[in-house]
């Protein structure tokens, strides 16, 4: 291949190496290997292949119906070929009375079988058959496509390559042992089958091999990874449970914790103690209780001599948190300060002081905490709500914070489905809070039309009659998008007609708001001013407000599963009964039909989430799509679970009897897993 084709290769498709090439897989075959005879088309036969001699062209139409047809025949009838374009280069490279072997989909045009624009090659009767193999079709992009480097061409590339490679050429990456174990094809077979398959049986087991493979050495990377910093990273060492911690739990902690509760502050004590640095992520379905774990947590940071620091994704789940933190924590001696983007430059000043002199112990803020003005004298314990809207860079600066580097414990209400946390977070330890607090009651959950909105806004004005609060939900796909922006005005105003002041008041929450407004109109709310809340989806996550026992969710179709759980875990989260009711239109499509029907028969957050994995796949569940952990090349995390566990449990197998990979046999695994990472380095900087 001239230099030319091999820039466009690497251009195009990241082709840079003939691995590069093997690794680029056929999304699907056609099988050329069977010639249907004339007289056996049928209607409904898709892709065929005929071998024909062509009988006379004629040229007809005009403009653009303007076509040439070719008369073709086999031995048991006649049919047509048609080409609406490219005439004049098939009227000069096909010949009358001449045999060709055709390919193509297959329609009937007055009831002649007829092909349009068919692949066509030289051929000659003595080859009663068709190609000896099944053609890969591969994912080429239109500029390869116009250069002359399409699907065949890389098929063409693919065949010349295999047929020059040998079994010793194509290095075995997975130890004997799992070979034989899990019944695998090597290496070198399983390209060969993948691409030019010698039957479907070899083509599964190629494919099956594969996808094992990338699975097992992403799980097995990942292990890895989690026990190096098991082994070497070093953290620092709360050994004890002291003063602030006891005297908070035994005289001002509100409730009992729940048995989840006290396991997972178990579970990071262990951690914290051991004298390594502890990554946790901590999941806990909505309402379920995280933010006193949090708190508890933080204070056993404070008794080490440490500080702490808790950072949420927007400046109101920030200020919630202290509000809630500070109030909790009031009667102690432990300092609690706030820090968000609108912290004014004296106060910032203020606090940066008492924070590197060690007399702030607990900082709650945005990631303005983040920042490089904030130094902490001894920073030892870092808790990030909501993981997904901090980047793994944003957590790595904490890092530099500290000279040992700082516990961190990552808190989630999105529920991962098991499968993907494991894939997705595999580096991350991982504690679940899976049962909620004693005493509530499920929330019911119904579908309405909007049809049917004034029984709706009836039965709302009950509920805030017996003295309850409301949200009103509508969705705001894209905060820049002005239409939706209307709508939010409009359904401001129209619930203003159902619920007229002064008997009523409404609070408006959104996004393009100014920072003080929309903590004013959020604080109305929540000390009990205001009995109904219009918002966007900024009330999203964390919000807690316990007398808000009802939510409406307006065009509730255009949400994601995920994020309709999350919404509707803002009520329920009081002694009262709560409800939620989707309204949609009267049109629903599948999709939309099926998330409402999933939401309207279970609460249960890490059920929703794998109904939602099955209904979008990985690509859409937040938060994933940015890890790159889940783009496999060819494994899928939703269909291929039963793989998923296979590698599982060959990796945890072949790490207990050999954890550093230093036996004979898992040395090639060792080396290979060493290129892979070279490898990654290198992509990543080119
Ligand atoms: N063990 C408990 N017993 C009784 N109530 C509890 C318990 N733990 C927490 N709560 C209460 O439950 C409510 C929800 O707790 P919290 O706000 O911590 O939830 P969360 O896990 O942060 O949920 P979300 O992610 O939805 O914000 C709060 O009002 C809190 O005071």
């Amino acid at each position: 291949m001239g230099p030319q084709r091999a820039d466009l290769l690497k251009k195009e498709l990241n082709i840079f190496t003939f691995r590069d090439l093997l690794e680029l897989f056929p999304y699907r075959h056609v099988d050329k290997t069977r010639v249907n005879l004339i007289r056996d088309l049928m209607p409904g036969m898709d892709y065929v292949q005929v071998a024909v001699k062509i009988l006379r062209f004629s040229l007809l139409g005009e403009g653009r119906a303007k076509r040439l047809v070719a008369q073709v025949a086999d031995s048991t009838g006649t049919m047509e070929l048609a080409w609406f374009q490219g005439i004049s280069w098939i009227q000069k490279n096909l010949v009358e009375g001449q045999s060709y072997l055709v390919y193509g989909r297959l329609g009937f045009f007055n009831q002649m079988p007829q092909i349009v624009h068919p692949e066509t090659e030289p051929w000659t009767p003595e080859k009663k058959e068709g190609r000896e193999f099944l053609e890969p079709v591969y994912p080429a992009t239109e500029k390869l496509k116009t250069r002359n480097l399409g699907g065949r061409q890389l098929a063409k590339l693919t065949h010349a390559l295999l047929a020059q490679i040998h079994e010793k050429d194509v290095q075995e990456n997975l130890p004997d042992s799992i070979l034989s174990k899990l019944q695998l094809m090597s290496r070198y077979q399983a390209f060969r089958q993948i691409h030019f398959p010698s039957s479907n049986v070899q083509y599964s087991a190629a494919v099956r091999r594969l996808k094992l493979e990338e699975l097992f050495l992403a799980q097995l990377r990942m292990n890895l990874l989690r026990s190096k910093r098991h082994r070497f990273s070093k953290g620092v060492v709360f050994d004890k449970v002291g003063e602030q911690f006891n005297t908070f739990y035994k005289k001002y902690l509100p409730f009992d914790l729940t048995g989840a509760q006290k396991r997972v502050l178990r579970e990071i004590r262990n951690d914290s103690g051991s004298g390594k640095q502890m990554n946790r992520l901590l999941q806990g379905d909505v309402g379920s209780g995280k933010t006193i774990v949090a708190l508890l947590t933080m204070l056993l940071a404070v008794d080490n001599g440490y500080q702490a620091c808790l950072m949420a994704p927007t400046e109101i789940l920030a200020k919630q948190h202290f509000a809630t933190i500070s109030s909790l924590l009031k009667e102690m001696p432990v300092n609690v300060e706030l820090l968000t983007g609108s912290t004014k430059t004296s106060a910032r000043k203020k606090l940066a002081k008492s924070l590197a002199e060690g007399n702030l112990e607990i900082l709650i803020g945005t990631h303005a905490v983040i920042e490089e003005a904030v130094q902490f004298q001894r920073l030892g314990m870092v808790i990030i709500d909501e993981q997904h809207r901090f980047g793994v860079a944003q957590r790595a600066r904490l890092w530099e914070k500290a000279e040992i580097p700082p516990h961190i414990l990552v808190m989630t209400a999105t529920p991962i489905p098991r499968t993907l946390a494991m894939t997705a977070y595999g580096d991350l330890d991982y504690s679940v809070i899976d049962e909620l607090p004693p005493g509530r009651q499920p929330i019911t959950t119904v579908h309405r039309f909007e049809t049917q909105r004034s029984f709706v806004m009836n039965f709302l004005q009950a509920e805030i009659d017996k003295g309850r609060q409301a949200y009103i939900i509508f969705p705001l796909i894209e905060e820049s998008d002005k239409l939706d922006y209307e709508n939010l005005y409009r359904g401001y105003e129209t619930v203003k007609t159902y619920f007229p002041e002064p008997k009523y008041w409404i609070s408006m929450v959104h996004g393009r708001q100014p920072a003080d407004q929309k903590e004013q109109n959020m604080q109305r709310f929540v000390t009990g001013d205001t009995q109904i809340m219009v918002s966007t989806t900024v009330i999203e996550v964390g919000v807690n407000v316990p007398n808000a026992s009802v939510m409406v969710i307006e065009s509730s179709e255009k949400f994601g599963l995920s994020q309709l759980h999350q919404l509707r875990g803002r009520v329920g989260r009081g002694a009262e009964k709560s409800y939620c009711v989707l309204l949609t239109g009267s049109k629903l499509g599948n999709d939309a039909r099926e998330r409402i029907k999933i939401m309207t028969s279970t609460s249960n957050g890490f059920e929703i989430a794998e109904k939602d994995l099955e209904l979008r796949g990985p690509g859409d569940i937040e938060g994933t799509r940015q890890s790159g952990m889940l783009s496999f090349k060819l494994a899928n995390i939703v269909e291929d679970r039963p793989l998923i566990e296979e590698a599982k449990a060959a990796v945890a197998e072949l790490l207990e009897n050999d954890p550093d990979l230093v036996s004979a046999e898992n040395l090639r695994l060792k080396s290979f897993l060493q290129q892979q990472k070279g490898k990654m380095a290198w992509s990543k900087i080119s």
